[in-house]
């Protein structure tokens, strides 16, 4: 619990929380070298906006790629990621009382050009995506690089005080799904990251 508490703390007073170095440097490492690796065998989808039937690839919504964990094909890797991610879901449910299920997400690839426009993540007509859950995977990032998250600040606002946050190797986000407007600003080198949700009861 006790490593956790600054973003339980944070979650409670703002709604969002910002870590540098989630991960031990080895950990945060091993994914890079996999998102990499999965990019360039070709396992990745063009991601879209929607959901199931409604699904529909949107370029000028959003121009990255995905590829979901899966349970069946887990590395040690995402294993030890998933595990930690677990501990803070009961972590915060326990403080918070959230009521966070269990967790579903992707590594993600914005190449060179690729954004994502200013969006909520909470899907329209469904509640179960309650927290989102962001690690950037950018060993080599400098400023000029792009790509980084620009969240407003004031639940519910899509405009007004604002964070960029730096897509830097082991920085993790989190934030109330419903509650924070977001977009990825352009990438203007490969970017990589693994996205997700902690899910209430849908
Ligand atoms: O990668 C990021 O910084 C944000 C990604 C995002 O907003 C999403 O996938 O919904
Ligand atoms: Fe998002």
């Amino acid at each position: 619990m006790s490593n956790h508490r600054p973003i339980i703390d944070d979650i409670h007073r703002q709604g969002w929380s910002v870590t540098r170095d989630y991960l031990s440097s080895a950990e945060s490492h091993g994914l890079s070298d996999e998102v990499r690796a999965a990019w360039q065998e070709g396992e990745f989808r063009r991601a879209g906006v929607g959901r199931g039937k409604d699904l529909k690839i949107r370029e000028d919504v959003r121009k990255d790629h995905v590829m979901w964990l899966q349970e069946s094909e887990i590395t040690n890797c995402q294993n030890a990621y998933l595990k930690r991610l677990d501990r803070l879901r009961q972590d915060i449910n326990q403080s918070l009382f959230l009521g966070l299920l269990d967790f579903e997400g992707h590594f993600a690839i914005y190449p060179e050009g690729a954004f994502y426009k200013p969006h909520l993540d909470r899907h329209r007509l469904s509640m179960d995506r309650l927290m989102t859950v962001i690690l950037y995977l950018n060993p080599d990032w400098q400023p000029g690089d792009g790509g980084e998250l620009k969240i407003r600040t004031t639940p519910g606002c899509e405009d007004g005080p604002f964070e960029l946050i730096e897509p830097r190797l082991g920085t993790m986000v989190c934030f109330l799904s419903g509650d924070f407007w977001h977009e990825v600003l352009p990438a203007k080198k490969t970017r990589a990251s693994i996205t997700g949700w902690f899910r209430g009861r849908p």
